[in-house]
């Protein structure tokens, strides 16, 4: 059966600046945020994503399904497979533009199920810029860098002003976060 996969990035748009202190290819990312439930390592049943700075504009993360992920039995939930997408494809605009972001679309096909125990190699890279709107995409493959495509992404991402996590959010914990990222130089615009 063939699958119509609309035009991608939608509009026309520029290459994407990266930051000039992006982190260097190679470097691994930890959690942007600890409580986050995509990549934070105080979140009994999150997705844990880690993820490393790629060549020429990507993002590598990695996710292993365990049994809190399920949604059929012995298989990955959906939607928490696009959440890891999410994360995925976050990471690869916040590291690389250094500016708040946050996901305005998401489109995910499901190629393959996805069996609890396996790990998904996620590899998102930046498309292109137009204004506020970041366009970028990914694939996963199945337990292996070269493994089959369980799974591919696309999203817009829009370029927010830190008051928006400050409005709406929680402004105590910001101001924590804000603190303790000081530690992290790629945390810091
Ligand atoms: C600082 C250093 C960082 C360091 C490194 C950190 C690493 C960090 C890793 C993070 C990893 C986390 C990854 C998880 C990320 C989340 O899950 S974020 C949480 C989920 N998303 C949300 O909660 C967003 C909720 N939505 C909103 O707040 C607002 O709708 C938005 C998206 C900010 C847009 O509102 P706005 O700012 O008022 O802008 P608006 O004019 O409506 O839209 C801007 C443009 O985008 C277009 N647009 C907006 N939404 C859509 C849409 N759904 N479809 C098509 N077009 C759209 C508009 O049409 C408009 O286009 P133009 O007119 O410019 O051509």
């Amino acid at each position: 059966m063939s699958r119509n996969v609309p035009d991608w990035p939608p509009v026309d748009v520029e290459p994407v600046p990266v930051h000039p202190k992006a982190p260097q290819a190679g470097t691994k990312l930890g959690p942007h945020y600890s409580e986050c439930f995509g990549c934070g390592d105080e979140v009994p049943t999150g997705l844990r994503l880690q993820s490393t700075m790629g060549d020429e504009h990507t993002v590598h993360s990695q996710f292993t399904v365990t049994a809190a992920h399920q949604g059929a039995p012995g298989l990955a939930h959906g939607g928490l497979l696009a959440a890891a997408f999410d994360e995925a494809l976050g990471a690869t605009v916040g590291y690389q533009l250094r500016k708040p972001a946050v996901t305005g679309r998401l489109e995910t096909d499901f190629l393959r199920p996805v069996p609890v125990g396996s790990t998904l190699f996620i590899v998102g890279k930046l498309d292109g810029m137009a204004g506020r709107k970041v366009y970028v995409s990914a694939n996963g493959h199945l337990d292996a860098e070269d493994g089959p495509i369980a799974l591919r992404a696309r999203a817009l991402f829009v370029i927010v002003a830190v008051e928006h996590f400050t409005t709406h959010g929680d402004k105590d914990a910001i101001a924590k976060l804000s603190a303790s990222s000081q530690k992290r130089p790629d945390l810091n615009p």
